[in-house]
This record gives C-alpha cells, sequence and structure tokens, in this order.
C-alpha cells in the first residue's frame, strides 16, 4: 500500500467508532466537561462583574464596594485556574490511556493478520498508523475534542448574553457566524485530502528509511547511496510540499476566522458608542459587551485548529481502521492435537495454491504423503513453487483448493496454537529478534528446559553460543551482537527442533553453512530426523541424504517421487537439477 491521494471515505464514521475505546473513561470525560465548562463559565462571569463595578463604585463614585466585586473577581480567577488544572490532568491521563489502548489492539490485530496481508502493505505505512496517526488521534481527545464543545458552548452562551446586554449590536455579532460557517465549511473540503496525502506520504517515507537501514549493505557496496539519497530527497520533497500547501491553506482560513471577529469588533465599538451617547446602553453595559465579544476571538481564532485537528483525527482514524477492518483470514480450528500423541502423518490432498491478488496459480493438484518419521526432500529450479509448498504445512498461507492433513486432521480445522506445536519450522532467511539468545531459541516454545535447548543447539551444531559474551542471555539480533549468516541459520535450525515437534518444515536450512559445518548439522540432524516427519527444501545434493524419498518439483507441479538413487537411475530432469545446484554451490563455496 503506498500514497493514495484520494480522500478518505468515511473519516467521520472511523471516529466516532473510536468510541468505544473512550468508554471506561466516560465518568472522567464528564468531569472533564464539567471543569472546562465551568472554568469557561467563571471567564464569562467577570465582565459582568466589572459591569457591576464600572456601573457601581465607578459610576457613583463609592470605592467601599469595589472590595466585594473585586473579591468576587479574585474568586472566579481561582476558580478558573483550579478547573484548568482539573481538566488538564484527567484529560492528559484519560487520552494516554486511550492511546495505549488502541495501540496494542492495533499491534494484536498485526499480529494476527496473515502473510498475504503484510506480503501487500508497506511495514512504514504500518509503522506510522502505529506511531504517528494515534498520536494524532490522542490530541484529539485530549484537546481538540474538548476545545470543540467547550468553545461551541462558549460562542452560544456569549451570544447569549450579548443580545441580552443590547440586541441590535448582538445581532451583529451572531450574523458573523454566517462567514465563519462558509469558510469553515471551504477550509474542511481541502484540509481533510490534504492531511490525508501527507499523513500517506510519510508513511511512504518511513518504508523508505527502514527499507535503506535494512538494506544498508547493499547500498554501500552497490555505490548506491546518491541513488537511495535522491529517491529519498523526492519523497521527502513531497512531504515538504504536501506540508507547505498545509500550511498556506491553514493561514487562509485563519486570515479569513481572524477576520471576521476584528470587523465585528471595530461595528460593535462604533455602535457601541453611539448607543452609549443616545442613552440605549450603559459605560457599564459597553465594557462588558466589548470584554464578552473580545472572549470570542479564541474560539474562533482556534476554529481553524480545531478543524485541523479533527480532520487530521478522522483521517488517521480512517488509516486505523483499514487495517482494523482487515480480517483475519487465517483464524484458529475448532480442534486441539495434542502435540505428544500426534504420530505426525502429513499428507497433501489435491492441493492447488494461488497467491492472493495473483491470476497463475503456483501449486496445482499436488499430492504427497509423508509417513510419520519419514524426511521428503523436495527438490526444482528456482521458482518452482518449493517455498510456497513448504509455508502451507504451518498455514502461513492457506491452500486455495485441496487440503493439508496431518494425522487426517485438515490443518485448518486445528487450533493455531496447536498446528504450531506440532509443525516446527526454519527458513533460509533467519530473522532474529532484538532479543537474548535464549528468548530467540524459545520463541516458539517458552517453556523449553536448558536440556532440550542444548539438545537443540548439538542438532544444529550452534554451540558457539556458550561463548558469547554472556552466554544464553546475549542479546542479538538489530540491536544486539552481530552474528554471521552461518552462525545465526544455525540458531535458527535450533528453534525448529527444540522440543522435537512431529512435524519439521525446513526451507533450505544449511545454505549458508560452509562444508563442513554442513557435514557435522547434517550428521546431527539425521538423529532427529529419524522420529520426526519432516519436509525439506533442499538444493544441495549433499543434503538430499537426509531424506528417505525426494519430490521433484517442476512449475508448481510434482514432476516425480522416489528415492534419491531411483530418481538419479530414471529422471534426466532430476540430475540436471542437482548438477546444476552442485555446481552452484561449489562457486558459492
Ligand atoms: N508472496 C508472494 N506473492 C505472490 N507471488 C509469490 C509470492 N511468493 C512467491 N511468489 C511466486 O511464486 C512462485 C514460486 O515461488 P517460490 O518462492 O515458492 O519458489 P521456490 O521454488 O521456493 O524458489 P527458490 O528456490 O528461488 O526459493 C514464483 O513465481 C514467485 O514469483
Amino acid at each position: 500500500m503506498s500514497a493514495d491521494v484520494s480522500p478518505p471515505k468515511r473519516p467521520l464514521t472511523s471516529l466516532w467508532r473510536l468510541r468505544r475505546y473512550l468508554r471506561p473513561y466516560v465518568v472522567a470525560m464528564v468531569w472533564m466537561f464539567i471543569a472546562a465548562a465551568g472554568a469557561t463559565g467563571a471567564s464569562i462571569v467577570v465582565p459582568l462583574v466589572v459591569q457591576r463595578v464600572v456601573d457601581g463604585p465607578v459610576r457613583h463614585r463609592q470605592p467601599g464596594g469595589l472590595l466585594l466585586l473585586g473579591a468576587l473577581a479574585l474568586l472566579l480567577g481561582l476558580v478558573e485556574a483550579l478547573l484548568i488544572f482539573i481538566r488538564r490532568w484527567t484529560q492528559s491521563t484519560t487520552s494516554l490511556q486511550m492511546e495505549y489502548a488502541i495501540r496494542n489492539d492495533l499491534y494484536a490485530h498485526l499480529q494476527r493478520l496473515p502473510m498475504s496481508f503484510h506480503d501487500r502493505w508497506q511495514s512504514g505505512q504500518l509503522l506510522s498508523r502505529v506511531t504517528t496517526d494515534l498520536g494524532v488521534i490522542r490530541r484529539f481527545l485530549s484537546f481538540g475534542l474538548i476545545f470543540l464543545v467547550v468553545n461551541l458552548g462558549t460562542y452560544i452562551v456569549v451570544v447569549l448574553l450579548l443580545l441580552r446586554l443590547y440586541w441590535p449590536l448582538g445581532l451583529v455579532v451572531a450574523l458573523s457566524s454566517v462567514p465563519l460557517f462558509l469558510a469553515s465549511r471551504k477550509f474542511t473540503r481541502y484540509y481533510l485530502t490534504i492531511s490525508r496525502l501527507q499523513q500517506d506520504q510519510l508513511g511512504d517515507l518511513a518504508t523508505l528509511v527502514e527499507e535503506s537501514a535494512q538494506g544498508i549493505r547493499v547500498i554501500k557496496s552497490f555505490g548506491r547511496r546518491r541513488h537511495m539519497g535522491g529517491l529519498f530527497h523526492a519523497g521527502a520533497r513531497l512531504v515538504h510540499d504536501t506540508g507547505v500547501a498545509k500550511a498556506r491553506l491553514l493561514a487562509r482560513s485563519w486570515a479569513e476566522f481572524d477576520a471576521v471577529p476584528n470587523v465585528t469588533l471595530a461595528i460593535v465599538l462604533v455602535g457601541g458608542a453611539y448607543a452609549v451617547a443616545s442613552g440605549g446602553m450603559t459605560v457599564g453595559g459597553l465594557v462588558a459587551f466589548v470584554s464578552l465579544q473580545l472572549m470570542l476571538i479564541w474560539p474562533i481564532d482556534s476554529l481553524g485548529w480545531i478543524i485541523a485537528n479533527g480532520q487530521e483525527a478522522m483521517t488517521a482514524a480512517d488509516r486505523i481502521y483499514e487495517v482494523f477492518d482487515v480480517q483475519p483470514s487465517i483464524v484458529d480450528g475448532p480442534d486441539r492435537l495434542v502435540a505428544r500423541q500426534a504420530e505426525g502423518r502429513l499428507r497433501f490432498d489435491a492441493v492447488s495454491f494461488t497467491y492472493p491478488g495473483a491470476d497463475v496459480p503456483v501449486l496445482r493438484h499436488i499430492d504427497l504423503e509423508v509417513e510419520p518419521g519419514e524426511t521428503l526432500a523436495i527438490v526444482g529450479v528456482t521458482g518452482s513453487g518449493k517455498t510456497s509448498l513448504v509455508s502451507l504445512v504451518p498455514r502461513l498461507y492457506d491452500v486455495t483448493s485441496g487440503r493439508i492433513t496431518i494425522d487426517g486432521r485438515d490443518v485448518r480445522s486445528l487450533r493455531l496454537d496447536s498446528l504450531r506445536e506440532i509443525v516446527g519450522v526454519a527458513f533460509e532467511e533467519p530473522t532474529l529478534f532484538s532479543m537474548s539468545v535464549r528468548e530467540n531459541l524459545t520463541l516458539g516454545r517458552p517453556d523449553a528446559t536448558d536440556e532440550e535447548i542444548a539438545e537443540a543447539l548439538s542438532v544444529a551444531q550452534a554451540e558457539f553460543v556458550y561463548e558469547l559474551p554472556w552466554g544464553l542471555d546475549t542479546r542479538v539480533g538489530e540491536q544486539g551482537l552481530s552474528l554471521s549468516g552461518g552462525q545465526r541459520q544455525r540458531l535458527a535450525l535450533a528453534r525448529a527442533v527444540i522440543g522435537k515437534p512431529r512435524v519439521l518444515v525446513l526451507d533450505d536450512p544449511l545454505s549458508a553453512l560452509d562444508v563442513h559445518t554442513e557435514a557435522l548439522v547434517e550428521e546431527a540432524l539425521a538423529r532427529v530426523l529419524r522420529d520426526t516427519t519432516a519436509l525439506i527444501v533442499v538444493h544441495r545434493p549433499s543434503t538430499v541424504a537426509l531424506a528417505d524419498r525426494v519430490a521433484l518439483l517442476r512449475d508448481g507441479v510434482i514432476a516425480a517421487v522416489g528415492t534419491h538413487s531411483e530418481l538419479m537411475a530414471t529422471v534426466p530432469e532430476y540430475r540436471a537439477v542437482l548438477s546444476a545446484e552442485a555446481e552452484t554451490s561449489r562457486v558459492d563455496a
């Protein structure tokens, strides 16, 4: 998913849908509004006290009367300050708690979404949704929403008071809301599109930064620093241009919003002076009128900011619900198969598979049976569908037709935790997380004992971890100690075999190992494979020796199945594939 210039489709609905996160804080929100309304109420009363001061003690030259009214004004000021403190305290805690809850739910949802979703979405887009967009929503919930309600309330109350004080000028102020309404409508229309565009562009930029951080080795070794710099520059320029357009729109609208109360104020001053001169109004009345009207400047001025804030929150909510609305397609089945009692008979029954969104199937009518304890190697030229085939067993993707069974049970009928306890997996690209070696190893089996860890490390010939500065507690991965490709691969293999899963799926797990280490790993792995059903994608002829039988995959179809020697003797294509692979590995070595 990349930047999309179309405006969001249902922004208000998306924002409204977030109300369920507000629900636990309804009481706090009510207090917040009461405090905000109280503070504004206190500040509105002050001009009315001033009116009494001007028309009373000042006009009649009675300083004694000032004391009481002065004390009242002081009290009102103190009440206002206290209420503002209560509002700010409550709003920051509740909005941060809401942000925390939404962020946790969004992350959990992302983890539930299938591989096909992650294939389609840029990681930077997801990153910006989990960070920036949630921040925008928090700011709206903590400021925008409150000021929207409070300012609207202030506007209505003050206009009513003004009408009561002197209705002809009150009417002028009331009518000034018409141009304000028109200006805000125009602003809303453009701002929504532009803020969505900018948020999408920021997501694209985050993707670029992430990819170039991950691929820094390739960028440097190919001397592509300038090229990547150019790409970043172009992306950053887009964000800059959109930001400038957004700021100009805001500035223009701000000026329009600002002009209205100031023009109205000028009319009021002239009209008010005339009304006082002709006896329609007292001096105190005019002072109160003008003071009250000045109180409208902030609510009107901030209108642009509040609308902008609200619109950004709508866009952010829309972007978040785009993710929330994707239903996890790979979900738990009803059955549980106890890992210890599973036999591990694996069957592909007329399996076909097409990647979501693709037109052509990558696997067609695959029929395979792997007996408990048997090892089946998958061999085929690059792109023939080997990785796709093995990814279907742990349900990284679901078959398009046919079924895969373990002990006669369709994998889709099993609970995912049960399936993943039975199936251990290692892929060619060994991903390690920024955690300790132990945490990386026990990712799928948090309850693994030290003996099980030691056994797995011995199978994968990965005892080097004991030599690391803090042994099993050494932090590896992106933020930790850098390991070599072969070391990472051996850790990933150990992670797969830990706790002896009934079914082992290995996608070319030894590709990064030197010939000597590979031989040692194979020897140890052979012992594990005796009791485990295994499906191993194999490129090197030496690894084929681990397998009891081999299936040759050609263009997504099983072309031949048999023992290594049978296929070597009878299938020239098999010989060709393996000798080509052997050639490649010799060159690699
Ligand atoms: N996530 C994906 N979405 C769409 N098509 C994909 C995806 N992953 C792989 N393919 C396509 O499926 C086909 C088979 O790919 P696959 O990775 O299964 O082949 P392979 O035999 O494992 O290749 P290799 O030996 O190079 O790893 C390829 O044509 C590839 O372009």
